[in-house]
């Protein structure tokens, strides 16, 4: 098992040592750090008590996604990646933040929210992030490379929201509390997966979720597929449900 890290001092080197960040990629994440401390004066994007272990907390915690998926497919390519629930940023900023060639697709139902996503990414450079202001459930269909979401919905209740997004190729990715295990174990066997837990390298009672989601429940594609229809034919009649921002904010 790897140690766990520590500090501060511990979570920027692993970043450095460990996953092999470079000089721009840690200025980019420092500038993140910075914005967030700052934003978070405006909104409560964290709990502030955890920006005092900001990298441990946040920035390793989202980036050890990228150690986990290393040697499959989907975490060396650079094929698209979809966060769900982003709020503040975490994880879908950060691995846009350490790898700006990948497309990514960072999404929220909190306008505020999705707006200083899009100025963050914006500031960074980030041209490759696409913010979207919306409802998982309200998401037009669309598979990517990876999904992950962090402290978003249980695994039971995730996986129905989510399954229209993924392939038998897609790289799940699910930072947990303590509760990992557990939510893996009363998962229905009839979702056909082959799904592990990772110990987290931030938190001695944490993992994460990783795998792939081979097949859902008989139905719930079809009703995947209704719901999704349903809700980008109301997409399209009420757009200011559904907002693109890339870069900077468009107008409804
Ligand atoms: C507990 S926060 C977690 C934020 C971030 N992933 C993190 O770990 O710091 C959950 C986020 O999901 C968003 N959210 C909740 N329900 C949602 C839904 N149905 N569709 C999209 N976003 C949702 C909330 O606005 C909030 O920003």
């Amino acid at each position: 098992m790897n140690a766990l890290i520590a500090d501060e001092a511990a979570a920027q080197a692993w970043l450095v040592e460990t996953l092999g960040v470079d000089a721009a990629g840690m200025e980019r994440l420092g500038r993140l750090v910075d914005m967030l401390r700052e934003e978070n004066e405006r909104q409560n994007l964290v709990a502030r008590a955890s920006l005092d272990q900001v990298w441990q907390r946040h920035i390793v915690d989202s980036a050890q996604l990228l150690s986990v998926s290393r040697g499959t497919s989907a975490g060396e390519g650079l094929g698209s990646w979809l966060d769900l629930g982003t709020g503040a940023g975490f994880p879908g900023l950060v691995i846009a933040a350490l790898q700006p060639e990948r497309p990514v697709v960072l999404v929220d139902s909190r306008r505020l929210r999705t707006e200083w996503l899009a100025r963050a990414a914006s500031t960074l450079g980030l041209d490759r992030v696409e913010v979207v202001l919306s409802r998982v459930e309200d998401l037009p269909v669309g598979t990517h490379a990876v999904i992950s979401a962090r402290a978003f919905a249980p695994l039971e209740r995730l996986l129905p929201l989510a399954a229209r997004f993924s392939t038998p190729e897609t790289l799940w990715l699910l930072p947990k509390g303590a509760k990992a295990r557990h939510e893996l174990e009363e998962l229905s066997d009839a979702w056909r997966h082959v799904f592990h837990v990772e110990q987290s390298l931030t938190d001695p009672i944490a993992g994460v979720i990783v795998g792939h989601l081979l097949a859902a429940p008989a139905g719930t594609s079809e009703r995947s597929r209704k719901t999704a229809s349903a809700s980008a034919s109301k997409v399209s009649k009420r757009k200011s449900k559904s907002v693109r921002m890339s870069g900077r904010l468009q107008g409804e």
